[in-house]
């Protein structure tokens, strides 16, 4: 609570000439406005019809409320104003039949910010470090409390739930140790625990899926944006081996790329296909349930499967209606007749999206000899497909690594995964993207080449 002083004008248009005219006066503390609401020293029934008019009632009681503006943050009482005030600001006011009265500020709950009040309710231990960072997908806000801040879970995440208009619930990650499908043991600690299925924009396209069972992390959307900008072409085929649940996938398709996109979490799957019918790239994705094992050895039968599907191995798409005249509308005796166009299912793949870090590399074997009856009796050059792996190459804290050597440390470990050499894949063909660092010694990479001939 800070002893303050307000100005109440009988006129109210002066509270704005007077904040214009003398701006040293007034007060001017960031998210402190310096016009407030005053109570009115009268009692409403005393005041004029055309007095009350002006007049808002608070809560419905007998006190009418009035504005007035706030002087400079340095003036605690009506005889600290007469005395700091300069002349011509005086002169204004009494002019126009001010009065300076003292006003209680009260910074309540609604003024701290999240931070602030975390230090004021935590444990004063915890003044310096207070858990402030969490990440936002759709209306889920995602924390990952060290463990000395769990008992205070709950309070922590109410305070974040309150302070963030878009937030209806806030989760903790219970166990930093992943399942299979890359999905975290996690704990409601504040808000509605009744669904934790989420809608979240990215890439122009809508994801929907239930955050507690498959796998999405919103720091990867420029990742995704990346591959399907700077490789993807319309009409080209892309395998997504670990797909989760379609962000390069949808995206990829809503461009005329022809994508089989694949993973083993059955709950992801679900959400896969439900992705793609929200998107309408149903023409173009084609969703699979299996190991990324099996689904890498099996592709290239997928993909010829999947032209034998579609008679003359074309994809006919729909396009939306071109909007016509509305005089032209009235001379056509005819419908309007339905544009579609075609894309012709390429017989080769051009590219594998591979994004699990953790273990992708170790799936990399499965492309030996999957390519080979197509490279034996061909007459014209094959081209080969590209491979985009993501992986993590992790070096102890304190070791000064170059990029250099963590280049040639992913570069050797593809070709022992390929059992190639360096002469069929040099360090160079492997060109490495770092994605983002998860720790300061922990980078994740996107290593992209094309494939060699002989693997
Ligand atoms: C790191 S996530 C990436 C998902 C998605 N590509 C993205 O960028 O958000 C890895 C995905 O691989 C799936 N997965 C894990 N093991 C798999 C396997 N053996 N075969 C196929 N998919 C697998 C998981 O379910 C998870 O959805």
């Amino acid at each position: 609570k800070i002893p303050m002083c307000a100005v109440k004008f009988p006129e109210p248009k002066n509270i704005s000439v007077f904040s214009k005219n003398f701006k040293n006066c007034i007060l001017r503390v960031p998210r402190i406005p310096h016009v407030v609401k005053l109570n009115s020293s009268k009692p409403k029934d005393e005041l004029t019809s055309v007095q009350n008019k002006k007049l808002k009632t608070a809560d419905g009681n007998n006190t009418p409320v009035t504005k007035g503006v706030l002087l400079h943050e340095s003036i605690h009482s009506v005889e600290d104003a007469y005395g700091k005030l300069p002349e011509d600001a005086l002169a204004f006011l009494k002019e126009n039949s001010a009065e300076i009265v003292p006003h209680e500020y009260v910074l309540d709950y609604d003024f701290w910010k999240a931070e602030e009040i975390l230090r004021a309710v935590l444990p004063e231990q915890f003044l310096e470090e207070v858990p402030t960072g969490f990440t936002i997908t759709g209306h889920i806000a995602h924390l990952n409390l060290r463990t000395e801040f769990k008992p205070f879970d709950s309070l922590i995440g109410q305070v974040i739930l309150d302070k963030n208009n878009k937030i209806e619930c806030v989760v903790d990650k219970v166990s930093s140790i992943a399942t299979q499908f890359r999905t975290f043991p996690m704990k409601v600690i504040a808000g509605k625990s009744d669904s934790l299925v989420v809608e979240q924009k990215e890439s122009n396209c809508t994801f929907k899926f239930d955050f507690s069972k498959v796998y999405w992390n919103s720091r990867l959307h420029t990742e995704h944006e990346r591959l399907v900008k700077q490789y993807f072409q319309p009409g080209q085929v892309v395998c997504d081996v670990f797909a989760g649940v379609g962000p390069f996938a949808v995206p990829a398709g809503k461009k005329d790329v022809i994508v089989l996109a694949n993973d083993l979490n059955p709950e992801s799957y679900k959400y896969l296909k439900e992705n793609i019918a929200l998107n309408k790239v149903a023409k173009t994705v084609k969703s699979f349930n299996m190991d990324g094992a099996d689904f890498i050895r099996q592709s290239p039968q997928l993909l010829q499967q999947w032209i034998q599907d579609e008679e003359g191995g074309k994809i006919t798409i729909p396009l939306p209606l071109k909007k016509r005249h509305r005089s032209q509308q009235h001379n056509d005796q005819q419908p309007p007749q339905p544009r579609t166009k075609e894309l012709i299912i390429p017989s080769h793949i051009s590219h594998y999206v591979m994004n699990l870090p953790d273990s992708a590399i170790s799936f990399l074997g499965n492309f030996r000899g999957i390519f080979a009856a197509h490279t034996k009796g061909a007459t014209d050059t094959i081209q080969m497909p590209w491979v985009h792996v993501h992986c993590f190459e992790k070096y102890p804290p304190g070791d000064q690594v170059t990029e250099d050597e963590l280049h040639a440390r992913v570069h050797a470990r593809i070709i022992a995964a390929l059992k190639v050499t360096a002469d069929d894949l040099p360090l160079n063909a492997v060109s490495l993207h770092l994605v983002r660092k998860v720790a300061p010694t922990k980078p994740m990479y996107c290593a992209s080449f094309q494939l060699p001939a002989n693997v």
